[in-house]
């Protein structure tokens, strides 16, 4: 059983693999899937900014080519005092891969500061409805 404070943990660990020499923020991600895995990611940065891929793509990016699909929870983890409360194009890609009930836990050096919903993220999300 994998707790929200290992979760965390993993998060933050993570987060010192970024490589993040121009925002300076490094943040970690970790991800808990349904088949009990738990993958993590941290922001790879770009001195073409716009190319800089985010720390929860990067742990689904692990996940996906460690073969689970399912999120079951999510911790996303920044240093010191300042929350990262995941990007729009990240709360998408969590998304792709939750129910909206997953739970993601917001956190800093404190440990987990706040808990959110994948719904709560990202209401009224995308959806083609018959298309899809
Ligand atoms: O959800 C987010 C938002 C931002 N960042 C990274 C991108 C960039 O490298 C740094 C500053 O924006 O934080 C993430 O990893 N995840
Ligand atoms: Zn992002």
């Amino acid at each position: 059983m994998t707790t929200p404070e290992e979760l965390f943990e993993t998060a933050r660990k993570a987060s010192a693999k970024a490589y993040a020499p121009y925002s300076k923020f490094p943040v970690g991600a970790a991800l808990l899937t349904e088949d009990g895995q738990v993958f993590a990611g941290a922001n790879v940065e770009n001195l073409a900014f716009p190319e800089g891929i985010c720390a929860e793509g990067v742990a689904i990016g692990h996940m996906v080519m460690g073969g689970a699909l399912k999120i079951k929870a999510a911790a996303v983890y920044a240093p010191r005092l300042a929350l990262c409360p995941p990007c729009g194009g990240c709360r998408q890609k969590l998304a792709e891969f939750s129910d909206p009930d997953t739970k993601v836990y917001l956190c800093d050096d404190g440990g987990v500061r706040e808990t959110v919903t994948v719904a709560e993220l990202l209401p009224h999300a995308f959806q083609t409805g018959e298309i899809g």
